[in-house]
C-alpha cells in the first residue's frame, strides 16, 4: 500500500518576536522533510512577513493565525485577507478554540472568514473541537458537526475541497490539557468524515485533509496519524523548538 501523505505543522501562538522567528526559520529552511510530508508554520503575526520570505521556494506552507474577513477599513488592531497574503502566507488558521473562547469568535463569525480567505486565495486550516462538558455529555459529534457545517455554509464543492479541517479538542489543549485516546479520534474523525460526504459526496469528502491537535507529541504522534481519516497532525508545545517539529516529523514518515 502505498504510504499516506500526511500534514504536519505548528502554530507558534503567541511565541517568537522577529527575531527568535528569523532564527526558527532558519532552522526549518534547514530541515530534510520527507515528500509523503506537508509541512506548515504558523508564526504570529509581526514574524509572518519574515518566515514567509524565509520559507519561500521550499516544501512548506506559511500561514496566519487569524484575520479578519473585510479587505480593509476601520477594524482597529485587526488584519486583513489582502494583508496575510501580502506578507507571503498562504494558509489561514480559523476558529481556534482559544479565540473562540478569549475573543467571541463564533461559528458566523468563523464562515465570514472562511468565505474571505478562499475569495483571497487562502487556504483556511479551521479549527474545530468540543469542550470539556460537550465530551462529558456525549455530544462531541453534535459540535464538531455544527461546526463543520457553519463554517462550510455557502461554498461551493471545489471550494470545500481546499480547506483543512483540524479537529482539536479544548480539553485536549495545552499545559493542563490530556491528548485524545486515539480510539476516540478515530472514530470522531469517521464520523467527520461523513458530515463532509453529507456535504460534497464521497469522493470530495475524501480529499478534505483532516488533522488532529491537542497535546501532540513525540510519543503519540506516529498513533494519530496510522489512523485511516486522521491525515495530518496539527502541534503546540512539542513544536515551537524546530528540532521537536523535526523530531515528529520523522517519527511519523517513518
Ligand atoms: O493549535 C494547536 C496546535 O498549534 C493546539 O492548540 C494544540 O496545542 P498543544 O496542546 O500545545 O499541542
Amino acid at each position: 500500500m502505498p504510504q499516506k501523505s500526511l500534514w504536519v505543522g505548528t502554530s507558534w501562538k503567541m511565541n517568537k518576536g522577529p527575531g527568535a522567528a528569523r532564527d526558527a526559520a532558519a532552522r526549518i529552511a534547514d530541515m530534510a522533510v520527507p515528500d509523503t510530508i506537508t509541512p506548515f508554520v504558523i508564526p504570529p503575526f509581526t514574524s509572518l512577513e519574515t518566515v514567509a520570505a524565509r520559507l519561500e521556494n521550499t516544501a512548506w506552507h506559511v500561514g496566519a493565525q487569524n484575520m479578519h474577513w473585510e479587505e480593509e477599513g476601520a477594524w482597529t488592531g485587526e488584519i486583513s485577507p489582502r494583508m496575510v497574503r501580502e506578507c507571503g502566507a498562504d494558509l489561514i488558521e480559523l476558529g481556534h478554540s482559544e479565540r473562540r473562547e478569549h475573543f467571541g469568535e463564533t461559528d458566523i463569525t468563523v464562515n465570514l472568514k472562511v468565505r474571505a480567505a478562499i475569495r483571497h486565495g487562502l487556504r483556511p486550516l479551521i479549527c474545530i473541537g468540543d469542550s470539556a462538558e460537550e465530551y462529558e455529555f456525549n455530544v462531541t459529534h453534535e459540535t464538531l458537526a455544527r461546526q463543520t457545517k457553519m463554517a462550510l455554509h455557502g461554498l461551493t464543492t471545489d471550494e470545500i475541497t481546499t480547506v483543512l479541517l483540524a479537529y482539536e479538542p479544548v480539553w485536549a489543549i495545552g499545559a493542563k490539557g490530556r491528548a485524545a485516546e486515539p480510539e476516540f479520534v478515530d472514530i470522531a474523525h469517521k464520523r467527520l468524515r461523513h458530515v463532509l460526504i453529507e456535504l460534497v459526496g464521497e469522493e470530495q469528502a475524501r480529499r478534505v485533509p483532516l488533522l488532529y491537535g491537542g497535546s501532540v507529541s513525540l510519543d503519540n504522534a506516529a498513533r494519530y496519524t496510522a489512523l485511516s481519516d486522521v491525515d495530518g497532525v496539527f502541534i503546540g508545545r512539542s513544536a515551537w523548538d524546530p528540532s521537536g517539529l523535526e523530531a515528529i516529523i520523522r517519527s511519523v514518515a517513518s
